[in-house]
């Protein structure tokens, strides 16, 4: 798992080594490390982006803090590497006075603010030293113009530390912010570079000597995909399909008969196990997948290691009764779409859960259950509505959907970052559900056989399938790329993405990118969830071979 600190514990874990910086005489020691990592992968993307670093051209933007030193004394290493360095001081008076006079010394070239008039020269690379850990809200006036300028030009930024106008700890990205294609970060990920990972580009960890600080509730966390992979349900020699795990769907009606198919057909792809299916949609979900045992109704099906009920199932009182049901059987029991509307309206429907559930709202659903939540923190947000649930009893964990999708039950947080954004498509939810119950059955199966009494860790099987989500997307969309090596792949579909990083096509789009935009996602073509759908078993196998 990658892990992810709040500012508190970062500065915790920094505190001695910049007392011993102090005693040993060279206060800037430390700040001189993270320079030089800033200085060498900025030279390496100069590398990757024109073929060279001698003579290009290097601009940076600088705040008044420690950010802004570590920008100068990294402009300094690259002005001595042959770069033309222009800095752009915002706060003349407050700047970092020691980085200043590095660069002053290696040859850059200083301006303030005012002094730039129309000047429009477009550099090869910008560095974004405006604000770090210090920073707080949006990029003010004039950093916002300049950011906006450069980006739609098409010039890279890199963010040293994190991009500025990003919160380092609810990871919340204002309007005004940089859109960083590469963030150069110290000893430590801060929670922004999980929870922001798309406007952080790829995130370099620059190592500093600072030592593993205590995790915490506050900690973040993100599997990698090697993980996910080696975890994944597959058959050993003594299984057979009720061993691997029995998920159980209620899903689909009169009205939303795809999302019977949509949901069934996942859990068949993401897992050996057996699927059950109760609800109106048995004909289409029996033509798509003949292997799925249907049941008229919840009474009647039988055993099943864990539930899913609610993509396109209704809201009317056979609904809600259905959800009862369901629940009162007492197996962990993922509540998504409809059956969230229903748990909104009649609250006291969760007090009927004897065993785990799993939450799966979208930003909307998310405001029918809560009555409103504070978008600023999306983090604190989630944590303070399972806070609640638990405090009623109802032992939840709550999935909220999103690009960077965040799971909670607590204790923990887990930010997925699904690598792209292929998979906002209609019906690809209803995937997300028949993955995730799969995935729920086994881990409750092999739960139930090796360690009833243990808890079950609900809050990371929905990670991983979050994870596998995404892959599934970003294959889809990129089989359908007719570029050479861009699709057609076959399973396994080439390289599993780097969730904390590559961001295809990481650039900012000028056409699409007042303020800084990201562009969509390079490559690729848009897919429907039946896309999605056909690439899961590639995508198992993807993250099942990658290291
Ligand atoms: N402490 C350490 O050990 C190290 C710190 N380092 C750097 O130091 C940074 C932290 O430095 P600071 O604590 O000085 O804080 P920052 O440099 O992040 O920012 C502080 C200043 O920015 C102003 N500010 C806050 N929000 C703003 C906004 N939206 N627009 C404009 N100005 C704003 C504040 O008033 C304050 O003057 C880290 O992010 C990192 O880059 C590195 O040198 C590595 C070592």
């Amino acid at each position: 798992m990658r892990r992810a600190h709040p500012v508190e514990v970062i500065r915790a874990a920094e505190a001695p080594l910049l007392a011993a910086a102090e005693t040993s005489g060279d206060p800037d020691v430390v700040m001189r490390r993270a320079a030089a990592g800033v200085a060498h992968h900025t030279a390496a993307l100069l590398r990757e982006r024109t073929g060279g670093v001698y003579g290009r051209a290097v601009e940076l933007l600088v705040g008044a803090g420690d950010n802004g030193g570590d920008a100068l004394y990294a402009g300094a290493v690259l002005r001595a590497r042959g770069c033309r360095v222009d800095a752009v001081l915002l706060d003349p008076d407050r700047v970092h006075s020691r980085g200043l006079a590095a660069l002053r010394r290696a040859g850059g070239r200083i301006h303030r603010v005012e002094d730039l008039g129309s000047r429009v020269p477009v550099p090869d690379v910008a560095i974004d030293g405006v604000v770090g850990l210090g920073g707080r809200g949006s990029l003010r006036a004039p950093a916002d113009r300049i950011v906006t300028g450069l980006a739609e030009a098409g010039v890279p930024w890199v963010a040293v530390d994190l991009p500025s106008g990003v919160d380092a700890d609810t990871g919340t990205v204002h309007d005004a912010h940089v859109p960083a294609t590469l963030t150069v970060t110290f000893g430590l990920l801060r929670r922004a570079h999980l929870l922001a990972s798309p406007v952080c580009g790829r995130v370099e960890v620059v190592d500093i000597g600072l030592s593993d600080p205590p995790i915490g509730p506050e900690t973040v966390y993100a599997p990698y995909p090697a993980d996910v992979g080696r975890r994944w349900p597959v058959p050993g020699p003594a299984d057979d399909k009720y061993t691997q795990g029995v998920v159980a769907i209620r899903a689909g009606s009169e009205r939303f008969p795809g999302a019977a198919v949509l949901c069934t057909s996942a859990a068949v792809a993401a897992s050996s196990g057996m699927v059950r299916y109760v609800g109106s949609g048995a004909d289409p979900v029996l033509a798509a997948r003949p292997e799925v045992v249907c049941h008229p109704s919840v009474a009647e099906a039988g055993k099943a290691q864990a539930w899913v009920v609610g993509p396109g199932a209704g809201t009317g009182a056979e609904a809600i009764a259905d959800i009862d049901a369901v629940l009162a059987r007492g197996r962990p029991t993922l509540l998504d779409a409809d059956a969230l509307t229903c748990v909104a309206s009649h609250p006291v429907l969760l007090r009927s859960a004897t065993a785990p559930v799993l939450l799966t709202p979208h930003g909307g659903e998310f405001d029918r259950l809560t009555g409103g939540w504070d978008r600023a923190d999306r983090p604190g947000a989630l944590r303070r509505y399972v806070a609640g649930l638990r405090e009623r009893g109802i032992e939840a964990t709550v999935l909220l959907k999103g690009r960077v999708t965040l799971i909670d039950d607590g204790e923990t947080t887990y930010s997925v970052d699904a690598g792209s954004s292929w998979a906002a498509t209609a019906g690809s939810g209803d995937v997300l559900s028949g993955i995730t119950g799969a995935l729920m059955a086994h881990v409750a199966a092999v739960r139930d056989s090796a360690a009833p009494d243990t808890q079950l860790n609900l809050a990371r099987a929905a990670a991983d399938a979050v994870t596998l989500h995404g892959e599934a997307a970003r294959l889809a969309a990129h089989r359908r790329d007719p570029r050479p090596g861009g699709s057609h792949a076959g399973p396994g579909g080439g390289r599993v993405a780097n969730h904390t990083g590559e961001r295809p096509g990481a650039d900012v789009d000028a056409a699409h990118g007042g303020g800084g935009r990201p562009r969509a996602e390079g490559p690729g073509a848009p897919i429907g969830a039946s896309d999605l759908l056909a690439a899961v078993p590639a995508a198992v196998a993807a993250l099942r071979s990658s290291r």
